[in-house]
């Protein structure tokens, strides 16, 4: 809901229809958005248990599923998960053929695998919100360290979203310059516990959301709404999302999907991006792809 009600509130769609499996809260969710009309752009909301309601989307944001309890991991959900995509997945792809499928339910990374073997899409059609969430919790963080704005901080978190994900310190700017060559040339000494706190903040962000308040919503509200808007107003923008990684940065051993930067557009994927990356930075993308293959590996898909 609160990635809906971020695309309503941007004006990026001309309908938006929702489906849940709960009758009377899909209702009840669909009123409550249909009664702001007077505040908000013009946008026709349709809601429906049956997948008919999505018929010729041009996105589909899936993020049906059971959420983690405080303290587990992603990970934990995958059984859950993957038995609800069975019942979600191929419907909402005959529904809407040439669409593009946008996964947000957790494990996201090796469920946008599973997505992608049931909707039987290409596979530039089928991505996962990724580690556009974690880098905009790294970019957040830095810009606090350095009392600068986080829109001026490039960085990318990429790998799993979940606990094997990493940190690209080598490649971070802010306002063009480089963080680490800039420190070094200035001589202003900083700690690699300090590089390596910020990583685990990040990594701890969604526990402790959790722990707090139940679940996350906000902050993954404004990052699907800003891969929607790159995806439907076709902004050949870079963003580190889901995708098939298979032969990127050393990663091999199947057809893993995990966040790299990627040129997204009309089409979905148009390209993974070259970044720069120290070997230490590619060895623990390679292991962050070894978690998630064990992984897939027990779905039999
Ligand atoms: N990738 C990311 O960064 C984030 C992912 N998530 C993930 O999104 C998922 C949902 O989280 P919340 O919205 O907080 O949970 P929620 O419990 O508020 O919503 C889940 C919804 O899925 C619906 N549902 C269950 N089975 C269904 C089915 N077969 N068909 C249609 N709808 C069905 C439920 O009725 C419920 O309304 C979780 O897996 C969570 O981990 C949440 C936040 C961020
Ligand atoms: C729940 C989740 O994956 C997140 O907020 O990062």
């Amino acid at each position: 809901m609160a990635i809906a009600q971020t695309i309503l509130t941007q004006d990026l769609a001309d309908e938006i229809a929702l489906v849940d499996a709960k009758p009377d809260k899909l209702r009840g969710e669909m009123l409550d958005l249909q009664h702001a009309a007077a505040f908000l752009p013009r946008t026709k909301i349709t809601a429906s248990v049956d997948y008919d309601v999505t018929a010729g989307s041009d996105l589909c944001i899936v993020t049906a599923g059971a959420r983690q309890n405080p303290g587990e991991s992603r990970l934990n959900l995958l059984q859950r998960n993957v038995a609800l995509f069975r019942h979600i997945i191929p419907p909402l792809a005959k529904s809407s053929p040439d669409s593009i499928l946008l996964i947000v339910s957790n494990p996201v990374d090796v469920l946008t695998y599973v997505a992608w073997k049931l909707s039987g899409f290409p596979v530039n059609r089928v991505l996962g919100s990724g580690t556009n969430l974690d880098s905009s919790r790294f970019r957040f963080l830095i810009a606090d360290h350095l009392d600068v704005n986080a829109q001026d901080v490039q960085a990318f978190i990429v790998g799993e979203h979940g606990d094997s994900s990493v940190a690209l310190w080598s490649s971070i700017s802010v306002g063009g310059i480089p963080v680490l060559s800039f420190l070094e040339k200035q001589q202003i000494a900083y700690e690699k516990q300090t590089l390596e706190d910020i990583h685990q903040t990040v990594v701890g962000s969604a526990y402790e959301v959790i722990r707090l308040k139940g679940y996350t919503s906000w902050a993954i509200g404004y990052s699907v709404a800003n891969l929607a808007r790159t995806i439907l107003r076709d902004q050949r923008k870079i963003h580190p999302v889901t995708v098939l990684a298979r032969g990127f940065y050393g990663v091999d051993g199947g057809d893993v999907f995990l966040s790299l930067p990627a040129l997204l557009g009309r089409n979905g994927v148009v390209a993974v991006t070259n970044v720069h990356m120290t070997d230490e930075e590619a060895e623990k993308l390679q292991e962050s792809a070894k978690t998630i293959l064990e992984m897939q590996s027990q779905l039999g898909l």
